[in-house]
């Protein structure tokens, strides 16, 4: 084992020499070329392409020299381009407001350029030798050398304000309090007020995460660091923790402030689960970053703003009171949210009259702010493509398969009778979660898609939290669940598969009713489980624990529980027959609604 070990840290040693002479080779030359021929005129060009997203500098320390890449909206990066003049490029980009990052200071095509590389190939040798002694002696190998310097872009974002972040009411609302606390900090120290350290940005990607966070830092008009958690999680035991700390070293000098770290769940996952990194020094990046945030005071002035789409997978520990203790949570725009979005970015894009903002909004059910930006480009560059100066309803159409097919992965594309089923089948929940006692009122109903699966939802209003639940909440439990497919059966006459996960849900409540809570009167008080899982214990034939008349009694009384709640079920929706027709009405003009327009409903 050992040996073994041994074998493959050579090798790796080894590995990285090789790279380092290739990289070497390969950077001498790439300078040569970028350093040629590069005229001032195809240079403005280039920046004024519509797609720029950002653009790096990288400094000379030296000379005023330096050079410049380009990053696309889409993601893709120009060449280097060397420039004689940097400081004449910021004052280019910042009359023209093009945002822009300065980079690590890089030094001139000199002797360094080789020799840097392989003083840092013999250290990485060294620390990757000395990570594999520390940790066959068990010891910890992150105090051996520090080479994690943050990564985090400091960016100007003196352009970005609320107004370029469409809908998201709500969430801009919960933020002003964040801008006016950044923007005067002294007016709330003063009364001892406690201003949330972290904010957790939670919602589906292209949603505007990014954006709200650049905007609230735009809004106060403070400096804005911004790192990837994928960029804390590295190979080597220890770089991300000295990483995490570099950047709050960094933003202590710079407060008032905020730091934005997208994809927090690369770093913050469950400690102990075992996807992607080492574990070491993941839970080494994560304890660093609790470390830092508990460390400063409440009122420094830097604010933690993070983002993740899978807050299912954070650890607890970050969300504990004097962490990321506020959550916001940023959905698909509806219907409005979408219009308001194509507003704002079609703003410097000529529409034909033919286009009728309201249409596009409306058959785009599910699209993010970032899908839709991207639809109106690709009109634009259709429109470009082919000499015309508007863009049309076919260029729409067109671009809106284009993508359609790339969101498609991610979420399908709904077609109207789709929406329409859904919204008959969240109506017909709705109603009965208002209608038993035990359960609603309703928070909200949508059919947007969640792109996680699901067609739209409709969510109760939190109820207080209760230790128990009584038999007669589980039973409407299982009457709500079943309220979706008797709506679809009452109004189309036929049924959908999109109530699978319902009566998944409804059945296993019953099962657990009959043979976990001793809830049926006819088997009385016995725990019929065993050791293993219901499932486990039925589907993959391990020993039951009753017998095989015990188990017909047992399918027959969760049939009964199913029956009686259908019943139930159907028999209050019939009798609401009314609302359930306006109610889908409503979510298909709307997309979501909430409790006091589903209340009004029920007025008349
Ligand atoms: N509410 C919105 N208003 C205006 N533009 C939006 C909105 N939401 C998204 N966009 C557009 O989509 C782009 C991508 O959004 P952003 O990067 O903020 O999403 P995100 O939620 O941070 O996604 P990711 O999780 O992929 O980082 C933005 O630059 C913006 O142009
Ligand atoms: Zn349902």
């Amino acid at each position: 084992m050992k040996n073994s070990n041994q074998q493959q840290f050579r090798f790796i040693v080894i590995l990285l020499m090789a790279f380092a002479v290739g990289g070497m080779i390969f950077s001498v030359i790439e300078k040569r070329n970028a350093a040629g021929g590069m005229s001032r005129s195809r240079f403005i060009q280039l920046l004024s392409d519509t797609n720029v997203e950002e653009v790096i500098i990288s400094q000379n320390s030296q000379t005023p020299t330096g050079s410049v890449r380009i990053q696309f909206k889409d993601h893709s990066l120009s060449q280097d381009y060397y420039v004689s003049d940097v400081n004449s490029v910021i004052h280019y980009l910042e009359d023209k407001n093009i945002d822009y990052v300065i980079k690590d200071i890089e030094k001139g095509n000199t002797i360094a350029d080789i020799l840097v590389p392989l003083i840092l190939t013999v250290a990485a040798a060294f620390f990757v030798l000395m990570l594999f002694q520390s940790r066959s002696s068990g010891a910890s190998g992150s105090k051996m050398m520090n080479f994690g310097k943050s990564r985090a872009r400091l960016s100007n974002t003196n352009k970005f304000n609320f107004k370029m972040v469409a809908g998201l009411n709500e969430e801009k609302e919960e933020l002003e309090e964040v801008v006016d606390f950044l923007k005067n900090p002294a007016k709330y120290t003063a009364l001892g007020a406690r201003i949330p350290k972290g904010i957790l940005l939670v919602g589906p990607p292209g949603t505007g995460k990014t954006l709200l966070a650049k905007a609230v830092a735009g809004e106060a008009k403070v400096p804005f660091f911004s790192i990837s958690g994928s960029d804390f999680v590295e190979m080597f035991v220890g770089v991300g923790a000295s990483r995490v700390r570099d950047l709050f070293e960094d933003a202590k000098r710079h407060a008032p402030c905020i730091i934005f770290i997208d994809e927090i769940d690369a770093v913050a996952r469950h400690r102990g689960s075992g996807l992607g990194g080492s574990h070491d020094e993941r839970e080494q990046t994560l304890n660093q970053l609790l470390v830092e945030m508990d460390g400063f005071g409440v009122n420094e002035g830097i604010i933690i703003m993070a983002a993740t789409n899978r807050p299912d997978i954070l650890d607890n520990a970050i969300l504990r009171p004097g962490r990321f203790d506020r959550k916001i949570t940023v959905s698909r725009p509806d219907i409005g949210g979408r219009e308001e979005i194509l507003k704002i970015h079609s703003k410097d894009k000529p529409l034909g009259s033919d286009i009728d903002i309201h249409e596009v909004a409306k058959g785009t059910s599910g699209f993010t702010g970032a899908d839709l930006e991207n639809l109106l480009n690709e009109a634009a560059i259709l429109t470009a493509k082919s000499g015309r100066q508007f863009i049309s309803k076919n260029d729409i159409d067109e671009s809106y398969i284009k993508v359609g097919i790339g969101r498609e992965k991610k979420s399908r594309i709904i077609s109207e009778k789709e929406r329409k089923i859904t919204a008959y089948h969240e109506a017909g929940h709705a109603i009965l979660f208002r209608q038993l006692p035990d359960v609603g009122p309703v928070h909200t109903i949508s059919i947007i898609p969640t792109g996680m699966g699901a067609a739209g939802y409709t969510m109760p209003k939190p109820g207080e939290d209760e230790m128990f639940n009584s038999k007669n909440r589980l039973l409407d439990n299982i009457v709500v669940a079943l309220g979706g497919r008797i709506a679809e059966e009452i109004k189309f006459n036929d049924i959908t598969t999109g109530a699978s996960s319902d009566i998944k849900q409804a059945t296993m409540t019953a099962r657990a009713m009959v043979m976990r809570y001793g809830m049926s009167e006819k088997l009385g008080f016995i725990n019929y489980e065993g050791e293993e899982e219901i499932l486990v214990s039925r589907d993959f034939g391990h020993e039951k624990i009753y017998s095989e008349k015990t188990s017909a009694m047992i399918d027959e009384e969760v049939r009964n529980i199913m029956e009686t709640c259908y019943k139930k079920a159907k028999d209050i929706i019939t009798r609401h027959i009314d609302v359930l027709e306006k109610c889908a009405d409503l979510l298909l003009e709307k997309e979501k609604i909430g409790y006091e327009e589903f209340e009004a409903l029920f007025d008349d």
